[in-house]
């Protein structure tokens, strides 16, 4: 009898269910996007309730579109949006405050107050591998506790419990209130700023500095294992949830970047580079994280170094949605494709300030060189560019950190289908960029994670030999002129710095 493992993939934008056979081949999807719940500016929130009702809709979807049972599938993974926080009431399952997602920047007075002292940005990074920053969960987390009424007592006294989007998912599938499993991997604990990257525990310690009870957070377990099982009357009823891992490691996974040295860049809503260290765990001293890839069981836990970039598809978004150039993401390869180059116009996306490398709060967006020359395809080219350049200045910080001089790059995600940007790529690099058969790649690395869990595939020798090849752009343009637009793009860069006050 033929077999298949699913995927649960809540994303930023959209929630997905996607079934793969042992080939890792995607046999079918179902997907539905979610609010944006945008009460003011720096803020984003999701509700978590419509992402649960979501999530139970395209898991029914995506067995419906393949014509088979649940009995058909051996195993489920989640992969999820990192650390988008939320505070739910243990005996009712209701959510106290929406879900405060990863992009929000409403905590920056909680992180610059934490950050006051002698190592600044850098308190914790010894520890847990990442800066004082907004983006993780754990000033979220505070955020909720000192801002809806009662809430800290009522955590303090066991009655709220904390999870990412892993964790909501997999404790409302095994039961909700009626025992669910209140679990959470490696991968997305390491993106709280709450937990040991050596123990891979929660550290009491920074718990206390930023004011976050223990007793509200899950326990923590590798990304592949039997958590529990989905209750019996739910879609999926009966079957074992058996792999977790943060989406960027996910597609890390998928990609087969197995070994110390191999990186997988995915171009979605934001982008995210992640470089696999290997069981050696470096501490970036240019602005990138230090962040858990996978842990397989009981096999070693293996590191990664992630340049996390928060505005590249979410830019082209901005230039449809708040701008109207174009009626649909696509439409940008045609708009930026009748001009020649971007006409001397730079656009820094620092919408929810820079993330990697910069790390700053301060920074807000600005387009630089605009002349009268200027027209709406030289527009449509800088918005490209940028998620170009962006990338570029991660993978230079890797090579500081790492010493790795990478020879190709592996890309996914949704932008990646725009051969203009991967020529651009291509060029801005130096370095070929390849795109596998299976874009989906985060969904299915948290399958692997699950299939690996229950015997559905042997070893990670199986993801290996799954991966394909589908196209390749290799770089055309000149070096000289390579070098050139990266340096005006290093100083447009600049004029974004120290805006806010
Ligand atoms: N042809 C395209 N060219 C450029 N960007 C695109 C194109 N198609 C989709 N995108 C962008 O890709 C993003 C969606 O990618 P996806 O991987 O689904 O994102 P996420 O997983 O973050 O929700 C959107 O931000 C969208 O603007
Ligand atoms: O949901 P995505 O693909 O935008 O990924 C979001 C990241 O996990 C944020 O860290």
């Amino acid at each position: 009898m033929t077999s298949y493992i699913a995927a649960i993939d809540q994303g930023t934008t959209s929630t997905r269910c996607m079934l793969f056979d042992r080939g890792g081949g995607v046999v079918s999807s179902d997907q539905v996007e979610h609010r944006q719940i945008l009460p003011r500016a720096g803020w984003v929130e999701h509700d978590p309730d419509e992402i649960w009702a979501n999530t139970r809709k395209v898991c029914a979807g995506a067995l419906a579109k393949a014509d088979i049972v649940a009995s058909d599938v051996e195993a489920v993974g989640i992969t999820n949006q990192r650390e988008t926080t939320v505070v739910w009431e243990k005996a009712t399952g209701k959510p106290i405050y929406n879900a405060i997602v990863w992009q929000d920047t409403r905590t920056d007075t909680i992180v610059n107050e934490l950050a006051r002292g002698e190592k600044g940005q850098n308190r914790f990074q010894e520890t847990t591998g990442l800066p004082l920053a907004t983006y993780f969960s754990a000033t979220k987390i505070r955020w909720i506790l000192d801002n809806v009424e009662g809430a800290r007592k009522r955590a303090e006294n066991g009655e709220l419990l904390f999870g990412n989007m892993d964790t909501w998912v997999l404790w409302n599938s095994t039961g909700g209130p009626d025992g669910g499993v209140h679990v959470t991997d490696v991968t997305n604990a390491s993106r709280t700023l709450l937990m040991d990257l050596r123990t891979l525990q929660w550290d009491p310690d920074i718990c206390a500095q930023i004011g976050v009870p223990m007793s509200m957070l899950p326990e923590i377990k590798s990304s592949s294992e039997i958590y529990g099982r989905f209750r019996e009357r739910g879609v999926f009823g009966g079957l074992p949830i058996a792999g977790i891992l943060g989406d960027q490691q996910a597609a890390t996974f998928g990609q087969a970047c197995l070994s110390p040295g191999e990186a997988k860049n995915t171009y979605g809503t934001g982008n995210f580079l992640l470089l696999n260290t290997g069981t050696d765990l470096v501490l970036s001293e240019n602005g990138l994280l230090t962040t858990v890839g996978y842990k397989i069981g009981n096999a070693a836990t293996v590191y990664c170094l992630e340049g996390s970039i928060a505005v590249t598809g979410s830019l082209v978004q901005w230039l449809r949605d708040n701008l109207g150039l174009i009626g649909s993401a696509p439409e940008i390869e045609q708009l930026a494709s009748g001009v020649d180059d971007n006409g001397g116009a730079y656009f820094v996306p620092a919408f929810s300030g820079l993330f990697a490398p910069h790390w700053r709060s301060d920074a807000r967006g600005a387009i630089v060189g605009l002349t009268r020359y200027v027209n709406r395809g030289h527009l449509a080219r800088a918005v490209l560019e940028a998620t170009g350049f962006q990338t570029r200045e991660v993978i230079e910080a890797m090579n500081a950190d790492s010493g790795v001089e990478l020879t190709s790059l592996k890309v996914d995600g949704g932008m990646v289908v725009n051969e203009l940007l991967m020529q651009f790529q291509a060029d801005i690099l130096g370095v070929p960029v390849i795109r596998p058969v299976v874009n989906e790649t985060t969904a299915l690395g948290a399958a692997y994670a699950a299939g690996l869990a229950v015997g559905f595939w042997e070893s990670e020798a199986d993801i290996r030999s799954n991966w394909a090849k589908d196209k390749q752009w290799d770089p055309k343009l000149a070096q000289d002129r390579r070098e050139a637009e990266y340096r005006q793009w290093q100083k447009a860069v600049t004029k974004t710095f120290d805006w806010v006050e």
